[in-house]
């Protein structure tokens, strides 16, 4: 609702009420055209004042009432034109945020006044929409094409005092903004209106508009992989100056009805409320974030100054907590702090620009050292060395000596067994896994991975020290490779067994590249280093000395198995660091992957010596085993109780592993390509691939198929509980 009152002398004022962030449901907006009517009806409120409740202007319109059959016709539009027409000054008073529609209503008002910390946007392209309600025509108008093209296609929010240099607010306060904006409404009454009416006045003119709208066309297209929204918000601002105020606006309500009506805008929606979702975590033995409090963390140690080291220590001097960097020798130490004050150094340079401080350089703040005893007083323990179990479990030993009694000890493993390290300790139940995703400072994913007996306050913690981290943390069960990776290994497998059937690396990545993934599996490989994979399969026995004599090239365990990789790695193709890998680079370090030659000719031998008859794989092919042996394993996933939901899955592949985010992660992608459809074709493939068990149907997706397709919602009620591991 929106609650009317009187404010100081003659100005009403009209409250945006709906908790937690002032949502604009259809009661916000019934209450709100209500309070204008009577505003103007009374002879003495002589101006009106619109705020929000609990220091919150709004945050847009109810992005669940986007799926509500009701949702057509929702005159929020026609309400702000009623705001903009009103005889009487309005004034808007922007605390905490005004975004997407709530921000419409500020630029329907005379005048904006914001606090100094509130922060406004358009974050509709975010969720595959554009501003509905006439903000395509009115910001342009007030701040110009380029930066008002800027915020609608970006959606990035921008904090007031950019807002003012823009010219998007009048004045910005550190005072009570609600008693500003009632101060500033007494002084502005019977001062003309015409001016402070945005449908009113022109777009600004630029010089070169037609030639700055194509270049700013091109970046548009080029950053949108794939998803519509960023198009048509482009298409929306470009009407705006073109055509007189009305037309721009019956063009901006055609473009949003069709992203409304699009699968994106719905992906979207879904993957803004999965984010959210899993942030309410709980495991299948009754712990959850209602009854578990986390423990503040007040000083915290890394161990490792390797690539993701360094990241992970830059993330917690940017998240203000105090730092300890440790490295097993002095020559590794000093490179390490080179490296992590690089980083720092350029983080500052970013923040300043947002007039944001970073300080680094005190030693109260960090730390570094090469001895184990300064991380007594610790209250959380990052280990972030080697992925090496013998190694792991030794530092644990040793930290679960020196650490206080209440510390908590994460490792940072992308597949390790959390409960094998927890072994090495005399309190398992304070270790946990936090896998970080390199660059460490910039990935959003934090998957937290909680064993046998991992506290339910050691959870709390990590998942409050990756909201502190600003990042997405996503509870999980233990198993090698945990969600992101195990669900990864049947992706790339098909991708590897594809080019050993006939197609080329640079084929394979083409299609998934064109699905929206920022990245093909082989191009990704070569950034990782191929390497890694194969120290991991040496560590397993999979190749390497360790292979029994006799093993067949292309079976381990009764199973298919790809050598391929393998003998990349004896021929020095780690990837872009060796500036050759499944592509060639300009030199060692180099980024531009271009197709080798060398290695077609190689596929080509490697085919006639193991009598392998090349064929020509179609984009249907390449794409379907990929995707649905990812999805597959997921389902296997979730039958095990290793994940709590199928949202879990999709924040982890949107945020960790370049997942198209206006598909929706691959678990909502099953959900709308069918059931039926995955399993078929997975049955399809598993025929003509006996040997590989990733292509074999999980028993959960039969399930789900037998019990007729239920939405995604529901998959988790046909889990039995049997079938739960944890
Ligand atoms: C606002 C945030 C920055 C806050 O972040 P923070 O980290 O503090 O908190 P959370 O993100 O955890 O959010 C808390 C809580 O609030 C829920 N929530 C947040 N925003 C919305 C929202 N806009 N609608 C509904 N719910 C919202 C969130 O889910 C959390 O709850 P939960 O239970 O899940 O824990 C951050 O939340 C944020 O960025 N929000 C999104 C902002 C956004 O995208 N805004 C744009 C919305 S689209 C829009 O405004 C379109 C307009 O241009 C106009 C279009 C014209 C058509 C008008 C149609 C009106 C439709 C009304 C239909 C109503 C049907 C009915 O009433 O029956």
């Amino acid at each position: 609702m929106a609650q009317y009152a009187r404010g100081a002398a003659a100005v009403a004022v009209i409250r945006l009420h709906n908790p937690p962030v002032n949502a604009l449901s259809l009661t916000v907006l019934q209450a709100l055209e209500d309070g204008l009517k009577r505003a103007d009806a009374d002879p003495s409120v002589k101006a009106v004042m619109i705020c929000g409740e609990n220091g919150k202007f709004s945050a847009g319109a109810d992005i669940r009432g986007f799926s509500s059959p009701k949702r057509h016709g929702v005159p929020l539009g026609p309400i702000i034109s009623l705001i903009e027409r009103s005889e009487k000054p309005v004034v808007a008073a922007i605390e905490g945020i005004a975004l997407g529609g709530g921000l419409e209503v500020a630029l329907g008002c005379h005048y904006r006044i914001a606090h100094v910390k509130a922060h406004m946007g358009f974050p509709e392209v975010t969720i595959g929409l554009l501003p509905g309600a006439e903000g395509t025509q009115r910001l342009p108008r007030l701040i110009g094409v380029p930066a008002a093209l800027d915020i609608i296609t970006t959606g990035r929010h921008i904090p007031a005092t950019e807002a003012l240099k823009l010219g998007l607010v009048d004045e910005v306060v550190e005072e009570n903004t609600v008693e500003a904006a009632i101060r500033f409404a007494n002084k502005v009454i019977g001062q003309p209106l015409g001016p402070r009416r945005l449908s009113l006045k022109p777009v600004p003119k630029l010089p070169n508009m037609e030639a700055f709208l194509s270049e700013a066309l091109v970046k548009v297209k080029k950053q949108a992989h794939g998803c519509l929204a960023p198009e048509l918000c482009f298409q929306a601002v470009k009407a705006a100056t073109e055509q007189p105020f009305a037309d721009g606006v019956r063009k901006e309500r055609e473009l949003f009805n069709i992203l409304l009506t699009s699968g994106q805008a719905q992906a979207l929606q879904y993957a803004f409320f999965a984010e959210r979702e899993v942030q309410k975590w709980t495991t299948p033995n009754g712990a959850s974030w209602k009854s578990t409090s986390p423990q503040p963390i007040r000083k915290a140690a890394v161990i490792g100054l390797g690539t993701m080291g360094r990241g992970i220590v830059t993330s917690l001097v940017k998240a203000n907590i105090p730092v300890v960097a440790l490295e097993q020798n002095v020559e590794y130490l000093n490179m390490g702090r080179k490296a992590v004050m690089l980083l720092l150094e350029r983080e500052a340079m970013k923040m300043e620009q947002g007039a944001q401080t970073l300080d680094f350089h005190n030693p109260a703040r960090l730390q570094f050292t090469v001895d184990f005893d300064v991380l007594h007083d610790v209250d959380l323990v990052i280990e972030a060395v080697f992925e090496n179990m013998a190694l792991k479990k030794e530092i644990f030993h040793k930290l679960s000596r020196i650490c206080k009694p209440g510390a908590f000890l994460c490792t940072n493993t992308s597949a390790l067994n959390i409960d094998e390290i927890a072994s090495a300790t005399s309190r398992p139940h304070q270790v946990i896994g936090t896998h970080f995703f390199s660059p460490a400072h910039v990935m959003r994913l934090l998957e937290i991975i909680y064993g046998h007996h991992t506290s339910p306050t050691a959870i709390a913690t990590a998942v409050q020290l990756a909201k502190a981290l600003k990042k997405v943390g996503v509870v999980v069960g233990n198993c090698f490779g945990f969600v992101g990776n195990r669900m990864m290994f049947p992706y790339v497998q098909q991708a590897v067994f594809l080019v050993e059937e006939g197609s080329r690396p640079e084929a394979v990545d083409q299609v998934l590249e064109d699905f929206g993934f920022k990245i093909g599996p082989f191009r990704m490989s070569d950034l990782a280093g191929l390497d890694v994979g194969w120290r991991s399969r040496k560590g397993q026995g999979l190749t390497g000395a360790s292979l029994p004599p006799g093993t067949p090239a292309r079976q381990r365990h009764g199973h298919r198995y790809s050598p391929l990789p393998d003998l990349l790695c004896e021929n020095s193709r780690f990837g872009q660091k060796t500036g050759k890998g499944w592509y060639q680079y300009e030199k060692a370090g180099g980024r531009t992957a271009k197709p080798d030659p060398w290695l077609h000719n190689f596929l080509a031998q490697y085919r006639d010596t193991h009598h392998i008859k090349t064929r020509f794989i179609d984009q249907e092919e390449i794409l379907e085993r990929c995707l649905f042996s990812l999805i597959n394993e997921g389902f296997d996933i979730l039958a095990e109780g290793i994940a709590a939901g199928p949202e879990h899955l999709d924040v982890i592949y949107i945020n960790g592993y370049g997942w198209p985010k206006h598909r929706g992660g691959p678990m909502f992608y099953a959900s709308t390509i069918g059931l039926p459809r995955i399993l078929a074709k997975l049955q399809k493939y598993s025929e003509a691939h006996p040997d590989v068990p990733g292509l074999q149907p999980s028993a959960f997706l039969k399930k789900l198929v037998a019990m007729g397709n239920p939405p995604l919602k529901e998959w988790m009620s046909y889990q039995s509980r049997q079938s739960n591991k944890l």
